[in-house]
């Protein structure tokens, strides 16, 4: 069942609009998580959502009922926003009580529901504890708990990991997971790190600019991305435009690129993931009139646990990026020759002739699938 249908969603701060046609819809017990860069209007959906920024358009809808005219806290959510911080003057049970003190909740079932509730994130006992005394993802432990604890039928978390490094960001992130599996809460959720977004959803909603530029699993955005901004977003580098001809390759500035079978002819753009550049035994580089062999050198490699990510200047066309394991890896400076995998390389819609292009995003890390 839908729980959270949002339809055609306008807002705007004076002229200018933060979010304009926004289609969305969370379904019970589904973690959808939006991403994109700074400024694309994720947090703005939320407050929307949560009834803290006024729509101008389009309906936001709660199992069903329109959510025009009602009040932020009669809307049944849990937020856990940046700007919400813990209550430094109450101990962790206190903090984690507050939501079923408002409810009046008793005091036994309060304490009862505290203390299921610091166990669920993994604090047992914590309840006398000062705020002050915890480390930075203990103090998110107990404000996801403050969220959780009225049971709200939505959980809406803004950056919710924003602030820990990134080791205990991934260890949280799975524990999340599995936390909200277990409860089967329903959780829209805003991040800018696509890592994590990938990590913690069921559904991937990439924002730009105000709108949704694609929506999926992280499966099907990761594997094809709308468009080249969304590419680029994800951190690929590898984007050229070319012409695909009748023998299975695209000409581009890197030279022939073979592409999927059945691939119409006419203008492309495409994408070679960094694991779909192969690289060919040196003698091939020693003859670029070798089908599909590319001369190029390493430029830079980077360890990134298990593989490495080098950066390749091509005798041709802008520099490429591969992925390869470390024992397979050219050093830095090596020359080498470069083929393509056809099942590594991804069409992308064309731009429309109306658009004036993708705008750059900041670079960011590719993230390996979830
Ligand atoms: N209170 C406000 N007053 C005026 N403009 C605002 C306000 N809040 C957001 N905006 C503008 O609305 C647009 C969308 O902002 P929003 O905070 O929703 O983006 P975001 O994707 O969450 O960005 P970030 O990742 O930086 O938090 C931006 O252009 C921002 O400058």
């Amino acid at each position: 069942m839908t729980l959270l249908e949002v339809e055609r969603l306008a807002v705007s701060y004076g002229p200018r609009p933060a979010l304009s046609g926004v289609d969305l819809s969370v379904a019970e017990g589904e973690t959808v998580c939006v991403l994109g860069p700074s400024g694309g209007g994720k947090s703005t959906l939320l407050r929307a959502v949560a009834g803290l920024a006024e729509p101008d358009a389009g309906t936001i809808r709660l199992a069903g009922r329109d959510q025009a005219g009602v009040p932020a806290h009669r809307r049944g959510l849990g937020l856990m926003f940046q700007d919400h911080q813990l209550f430094p003057q109450r101990d962790v049970g206190g903090n984690v009580a507050f939501g079923l003190r408002m409810r009046r909740v008793g005091r036994a079932e309060r304490r009862r529901r505290v203390a299921e509730l610091l166990e669920l994130v993994g604090l047992p006992g914590a309840e006398r504890r000062r705020v002050s005394a915890l480390s930075g993802g203990e103090q998110q432990r107990v404000a996801l708990a403050r969220a959780l604890a009225p049971s709200p039928r939505l959980l809406m978390l803004d950056e919710p990991l924003g602030r820990l490094d990134r080791d205990l960001r991934e260890r949280l992130v799975v524990e999340l997971r599995q936390l909200f599996r277990r409860l089967g809460t329903t959780v829209l959720a805003v991040t800018h790190d696509q890592g994590e977004a990938f990590a913690l959803a069921d559904r991937v909603v990439v924002m730009r600019e105000g709108r949704i530029a694609q929506a999926g699993s992280p499966a099907e955005v990761w594997g094809r991305p709308a468009d080249a901004f969304v590419a680029r977003f994800l951190g690929f580098r590898n984007l050229a435009a070319g012409r695909v001809g009748t023998g299975g390759t695209a000409d581009t500035d890197w030279g022939p690129v073979p592409v999927p079978e059945g691939t119409p002819p006419g203008p492309c753009r495409l994408l070679i993931r960094p694991s779909g550049v192969r690289f060919l035994p040196p003698d091939a580089a020693a003859s670029p009139g070798s089908p599909g062999a590319l001369p190029a050198t390493v430029r830079a490699r980077t360890f990134r646990g298990d593989h490495v990510l080098l950066l390749l200047a091509p005798a041709s066309g802008p520099p490429l990026e591969a992925a390869c394991p470390l024992r397979a890896a050219p050093a830095e400076g090596e020359r080498v020759g470069l083929a393509f995998d056809p099942s590594e390389v991804v069409l992308l819609p064309l731009p429309d002739a109306a658009d004036s292009g993708e705008p750059d995003v900041a670079p960011g890390k590719a993230p390996g699938p979830a």
